[in-house]
């Protein structure tokens, strides 16, 4: 059964000529790292907000495992969602401790159980717990405070996480450690994730499926890989800027690519790459090694393979700009 369901969705703010969320309909499997992304003013945020109900919609439907979200009790309801967003919103008057266990004081656990889950969420999210757990927000950089924004979204375990822009305002180095992080933890915790996001690199890096809003709209929904070889329209083609084949390359995952492995398949020594690696890394191993098909290896077993065909997929957009009605709402 589907996470989250939008069915038809749309809000009408008041006085406003047209509707910030227009229509929305898709749905989002559980376990699955989902990144919304658009213009500014496209109605990412908007459409985040109502699945903890910050704001309701005027039209249509939300559910969260197949009940209507409006049958929750709202406090019940946000219990269950973690939600970061870009300035932390830590308490700027309680300690990072304080702060993270808000939700479990508000689910009524007891104090032992409390200092624990927040000694492991803190070391969790790489802030070593002795050194950081009394301090308070304004003592902390601003990564450092939204990897305790993240540990205080998780501190009620919820399965669902919504960020907005969690990462906006962070320098680009700090940035891309934060982004591989949220990667390491989504393969652990399994939890599902919407993410808002306007930066396409991000997105590509991130996403198992990418949300395209334009004008409060779905263009389309997709795998990052797909997006970018069969874009819907010319607007996602301009977004994604499906021609810099370098930097997909550099962002895309392999396992985005890879494909399943055939009966006769034979595993090559050197050929081996991992899921989380970049096509443009497992380009340079498919170059180094000659091989005809690489081993995608994970845990100890083989999970899929990627040839050079796969990755060639990509260019051959460059050439035949043919507009897919894939995914596309
Ligand atoms: N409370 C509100 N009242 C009236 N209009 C609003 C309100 N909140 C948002 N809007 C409008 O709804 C539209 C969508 O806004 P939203 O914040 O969802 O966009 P966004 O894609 O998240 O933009 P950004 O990337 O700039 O944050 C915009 O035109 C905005 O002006």
């Amino acid at each position: 059964m589907s996470k989250i369901e939008f069915e038809r969705v749309s809000l009408r703010f008041p006085h406003s000529s047209r509707p910030a969320v227009d229509e929305c309909s898709f749905s989002v499997e559980s376990g699955q790292f989902v990144v919304i992304l658009g213009p500014s003013g496209c109605g990412k945020t908007t459409l985040l907000k109502m699945v903890n109900r910050l704001v309701d919609p005027t039209q249509g439907q939300i559910r969260l495992e197949g009940k209507d979200i409006r049958q929750f009790p709202v406090t019940a309801l946000r219990q269950r969602i973690g939600y970061v967003i870009q300035q932390s919103g830590l308490f700027p008057h309680m300690t990072v401790a304080q702060n993270i266990s808000v939700v479990p004081r508000l689910l009524g656990w007891a104090k032992e159980r409390i200092r624990e889950r927040v000694d492991d969420l803190l070391s969790l999210v790489n802030l070593p717990p002795h050194e950081y757990r009394h301090r308070y927000p304004t003592q902390l950089s601003g990564g450092q405070q939204q990897r305790v924004g993240l540990a205080r979204a998780l501190a009620g375990d919820p399965d669902l996480l919504l960020m907005d822009e969690p990462f906006g305002a962070i320098d680009a180095i700090t940035r891309s450690k934060l982004q591989e992080e949220i990667l390491r933890l989504q393969r652990q915790l399994k939890k599902t994730i919407l993410f808002v996001s306007h930066d396409v690199e991000e997105a590509l890096r991130l996403a198992d499926q990418i949300l395209v809003m334009h004008k409060g709209r779905v263009a389309q929904f997709d795998t990052p890989f797909r997006l970018l070889t069969q874009p819907a329209s010319p607007f996602v083609k301009e977004l994604l800027g499906a021609d810099d084949m370098v930097r997909q390359l550099s962002v895309l995952r392999v396992e985005t690519a890879m494909a399943e492995i055939p009966h006769n398949h034979t595993i090559q020594e050197g050929a081996v790459v991992k899921p989380q690696e970049s096509l443009r890394r497992a380009l340079s191993v498919l170059l180094r090694t000659g091989a005809a098909a690489l081993t995608v290896w994970e845990d100890g077993r083989a999970i899929g393979i990627l040839t050079l065909d796969h990755i060639r997929d990509l260019a051959v957009l460059e050439e035949t700009p043919a507009y897919g009605a894939q995914g596309s709402a």
